[in-house]
């Protein structure tokens, strides 16, 4: 499993956020859904080693959240929700900088690669700050592949991007959670449709469902995505 994640807990203050999950991922894309404020965020910040647990554990690839960190580091990209990105640096200089970090060897195939899959060729001469929202979040992606990790975690990679930018980027996904696994957190239950082949939907930071997209739907029979959400997160 390239994700096993054991009773993991956050407590923020009085607030419990994230309450002993449980859960394993492979290869393919696993659609996190919740609420707002169900502990999605806070999850994905603990796999990323960004947020140390209250308690519990995950291992990714193998290694220890807790005792590993850096080793998860290298096997893990990660597209935060707000997306930070350096503005005043240009689309490739970006790249070349999370290149650096990476210590890859002779980046520029890697990262002519990256921008041909992600589809920033056309605005890659650009300044990350004169790019519209949709093209950041291409740069955002680009930067979480960039060193061909076997694990991604993308929390909301596409909200606020157009219609045909959306289509892309979801293709994008499908095609990379051929062969890596990917934990992909939406509240568009349409992309869920598209993209995901299991799914887990945590409220108020307990799992409530976790199952393939097939498993649910026919075990709610009649029932929309988005009414099996309500039903289960009300
Ligand atoms: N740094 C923090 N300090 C205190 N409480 C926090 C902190 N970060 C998150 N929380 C709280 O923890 C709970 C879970 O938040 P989290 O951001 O994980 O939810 P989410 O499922 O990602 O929500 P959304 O869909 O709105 O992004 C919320 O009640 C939130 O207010």
């Amino acid at each position: 499993m390239s994700i096993r994640v054991e009773a993991l807990t956050k407590v923020y203050g009085q607030q419990k956020a994230v309450d002993g999950i449980s859960f394993t991922a492979d290869t393919g894309v696993l659609g996190f859904l919740g609420p707002n404020g169900a502990g999605k965020s806070t999850t994905m910040k603990m796999l990323t080693c960004f947020l140390p647990p209250t308690s519990g554990t995950a291992s990714v690839c193998g290694f220890d959240i807790n005792t590993h960190p850096l080793d998860v580091k290298r096997n893990i990209g990660y597209l935060p929700e707000s997306n930070p990105l350096y503005t005043d640096m240009y689309v490739k200089e970006s790249l070349a900088f999370v290149a650096g970090i990476h210590g890859l060897h002779e980046p520029a195939n890697r990262i002519a690669e990256v921008i041909e899959q992600t589809g920033l060729g056309p605005e890659q001469h650009k300044r990350i700050g004169q790019l519209s929202k949709g093209y950041r979040q291409r740069v955002g992606l680009a930067q979480a592949i960039l060193h061909n990790p076997q694990v991604l975690i993308l929390d909301e990679p596409t909200s606020g991007l157009d219609p045909n930018q959306l289509v892309g980027i979801r293709q994008l996904i499908t095609d990379l959670g051929k062969t890596k696994t990917i934990i992909l957190s939406t509240h568009i239950m349409q992309e869920v449709e598209a993209v995901c082949s299991q799914v887990i939907i945590i409220n108020r930071g307990s799992i409530v469902a976790n199952d393939s997209l097939s498993n649910l739907r026919s075990n709610n029979k009649g029932n929309t995505l988005e009414n099996i959400f309500i039903e289960l997160t009300n």
